[in-house]
């Protein structure tokens, strides 16, 4: 079964006129529904392109129409234990917001609202045709990826780690680590539920959307279906995905750039999955971003749903094209439609109060815990798995005279348009001790001995921790060791991209260009919480910029004359001058004033951010610059071994005399910008070599943004001196 692919248009919004709608809605064949997007070509626009889905819903489609077609039938191979994946796709704009989530009136409510609604109503019917021996219990887990970092949707924004939650594959899913699960047991729950955590999603206005989301918002619905110890898990996942943007129209401003762009990478690595999907190439990029990761498209098993959301405006029409291009080469893709297993498992424990002090976090699990396992193997082979939810499934150790087929009701599940799909997996059956009796005949021994085997199953699954007992302590300790790792890794990342922050800060600043500089502090802030000295820094930049502009505002006010004018040009703008700014890379000549040396300062750590920030004094307007903290030591004190020992060719570190050919030969490779060379130098991982890139990469080109000597080296965020030290090191080893 191939990703089903269904394109929305919009309606036209207030102030949009009909004259400008480009894009409509057609069908292939008449009286059938619309299955056809047409849009002009914007080269010749008496020539039109067409583009196939497996449905087209036009402008006129109710909330209800979309929800009823392409969503309410597959509320039922949820419950059969299927996953299901919703997801919309399009332009910023075009209302994928508005077709997951819509509105608070009943007929406007999306996609969202109405599966929880579809899911409740199944859950209560499931437990009524067993006889009530099934219960149905709902959680959700809501979290966004923004800036490619995920966030817990129901943990306030200020609770957040700044370097977000691991993700981690595990039996062909993807889970993130941490993420915390809310049982949710009826409509009202979930409103108050949902409603909170979209208070916590990341949305801004654009001059494209005034409610632009500025995150992929990823909601999970777990169903859990418990008869006696037996439990089947099934998930449905309803996915906003924030929306492409074309920045020249946006009017970004330089935080929503940020933003843009991560959006926009991961959008463009999903297309190029797509892409590599459907060239059948052996390696899909799905790791480069953690969207793509989490969708994991043509890797998934279970239903997958794309709404490409379309506006119908000639002011979209490129993007339109764009997004069209990619969502029909997604209808290629095939998922595998393999139901999640029962598991024989204790009984549910009793589900949280529903408050909001239920809120807890799932605990690491280890690797082999059984819970929700795929039928992977199955899949491998082509075989379907069990599809039964029933006490009598033990196939495998059947000794007896083979038992009668079990008659399966031939509820074959078609999509509305897709009448010749293959037969769908049938009505889960639900344990039934009469169908015992109906069934085969069983001597009364081996009634006992199926029983037996059933106790010590169910037993095994109580055991606390069935799953660790398989797995010795070092492995047990390994794992959670590499699970530090991946979340240090991350915190690593964040701290990287803080610093980045506060050097582009730096170099606004060096520019004069305050206002930008400010920006840039602040976007600093949450990566360095409780920084003192940063906060003051923005407020003594904010009343920089408050008195440049008064004094704008009394000169044209008071219309001075031409000399007084003069004189006012000339005057310092704040309390201070300026000092004339270095260039972006420059080491500043002097020591720089009241900077003390803290112990340990010859560490790497010197380059993070809060040495930055300790070292930094605000008095001085310049001091809160990128630059190495470590002050220069008086030349009569001699500096530490090592130190002396790698810069020994140095005539002064500091100063701009020609480099040696050492020196000469790590700048090189370190100004090629070419990450393999880079990575070649001692004590430089990919990771590095990759941030040392990107870090030249944002120096400004008129300075030649090249690193020139090796106290520069020292000064990139993330190298430092011990690192340099090693590159070095390296380098001497080769020349020799
Ligand atoms: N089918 C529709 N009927 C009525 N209004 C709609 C419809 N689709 C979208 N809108 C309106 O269009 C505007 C943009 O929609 P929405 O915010 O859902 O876009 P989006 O694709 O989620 O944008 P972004 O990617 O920027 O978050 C909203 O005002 C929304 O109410």
């Amino acid at each position: 079964m191939s990703v089903r692919v269904v394109a929305r248009i919009r309606p036209l919004l207030a102030k949009e006129l009909d004259k400008d709608t480009i894009v409509r809605a057609e069908s292939s064949q008449e009286g059938k529904p619309n299955n056809v997007v047409r849009i002009p070509n914007p080269k010749n626009e008496a020539e039109e392109f067409s583009f196939t889905f497996n449905g087209v819903y036009d402008m006129g489609t109710t909330q209800e129409e979309l929800f009823t077609n392409e969503v309410a039938p597959h509320l039922k191979s949820l419950f059969q234990g299927l996953d299901v994946m919703v997801f919309a796709y399009g332009v910023t704009g075009t209302g994928k917001t508005h077709t997951m989530r819509g509105g608070l009136k009943l007929s406007e409510r999306g996609i969202i609202p109405r599966l929880l609604s579809g899911i409740y109503r199944r859950g209560r019917k499931v437990t009524k045709d067993s006889g009530d021996e099934t219960t149905v219990t709902v959680t959700l887990s809501y979290y966004e990826i923004y800036n490619d970092k995920v966030y817990d949707l129901f943990e306030a924004p200020e609770k957040r780690s700044l370097a977000g939650l691991p993700i981690r594959e595990k039996d062909g899913k993807t889970f993130v680590v941490g993420l915390s699960e809310h049982a949710c047991d009826d409509l009202k729950d979930f409103e108050r539920l949902y409603i909170e955590a979209n208070n916590n999603r990341s949305t801004a206005g654009t001059s494209l959307n005034a409610q632009s989301s500025r995150s992929h918002a990823i909601l999970m619905v777990k169903v859990t279906q418990t008869n006696g110890d037996e439990t089947l898990i099934s998930t449905a996942s309803a996915i906003d995905l924030a929306g492409s943007e074309d920045n020249r129209r946006t009017d970004n401003n330089k935080e929503r750039l940020v933003e843009s762009a991560s959006i926009n990478k991961s959008l463009f690595v999903l297309s190029s999955c797509i892409d590599a999907i459907g060239r059948g190439d052996k390696r899909i990029p799905f790791r480069e971003s953690k969207m793509t990761r989490i969708l994991s498209l043509g890797q998934n098993n279970g239903i997958t749903i794309m709404i490409l959301n379309l506006a119908p405006l000639r002011s979209y029409h490129l993007d339109t094209l764009s997004s069209l291009n990619v969502s029909s080469r997604a209808k290629r893709i095939e998922v595998r439609e393999i139901e999640n297993e029962v598991v024989f498992t204790q009984p549910p424990r009793k589900t949280a109060p529903l408050s909001g002090t239920s809120m807890t976090r799932q605990p690491l699990r280890p690797l082999a815990n059984a819970h929700n396992t795929h039928a992977n193997a199955a899949a491998q082979k082509g075989d379907k798995p069990a599809k039964s939810f029933s006490v009598y499934t033990d196939k495998s150790k059947t000794t007896g005279p083979p038992r009668a087929p079990v008659p399966r009701a031939n509820t074959t599940s078609k999509r509305p348009s897709d009448s010749s799909q293959n037969a769908r997996p049938t009505k889960m059956a639900r344990p039934n001790p009469a169908g015992l009796r109906s069934g085969v005949e069983i001597s009364s021994a081996k009634i006992e001995e199926m029983v037996e085997r059933k106790v010590q199953e169910a037993l095994a699954a109580r055991q606390p921790a069935p799953a660790s007992a398989g797995l010795s302590d070092e492995v047990q300790r390994r794992l959670e060791a590499l699970e530090k790792k991946i979340e240090s890794g991350e915190a690593e990342d964040a701290r990287a991209e803080g610093l980045r922050f506060l050097l582009m800060a730096k170099q606004h600043k060096d520019r004069s260009e305050d206002s930008s500089a400010l920006k840039m502090y602040e976007l600093a802030v949450p990566f360095f919480p409780g920084q003192e000295k940063l906060h003051k820094k923005i407020e003594h930049l904010k009343a920089k910029i408050q008195a440049k502009k008064d004094e704008m505002a009394s000169r044209s006010a008071g219309q001075p004359d031409a000399e007084s004018r003069k004189g006012l040009a000339t005057m310092p703008i704040g309390a201070r001058a300026l000092p004339s700014p270095p260039t972006s890379f420059e080491v500043p000549d002097e020591a720089p004033k009241q900077r003390k040396v803290k112990g340990g300062a010859e560490s790497d750590d010197d380059f993070n951010g809060s040495a930055v920030l300790q070292a930094d004094d605000y008095e001085d307007d310049d001091s809160f610059s990128y630059r190495a903290t470590k002050a220069k030591k008086p030349k009569a004190k001699a500096a530490p071994k090592s130190a002396l020992r790698i810069f020994s060719d140095e005539a002064d570190a500091n100063s701009f005399e020609p480099p040696t050919p050492r020196t000469r030969h790590l700048l090189d490779i370190v100004n090629s910008r070419n990450v393999a060379m880079i990575k070649g130098l001692s004590g430089v991982g990919a990771k590095r070599a990759r941030d040392l890139v990107e870090f030249l990469e944002l120096q400004n080109e008129d300075e030649g943004g090249n690193i020139r000597n090796l106290q520069q080296l020292i000064a990139v965020p993330g190298l430092g001196k011990r690192s340099v030290e090693r590159a070095y090191e390296g380098i001497t080893a080769l020349l020799v």
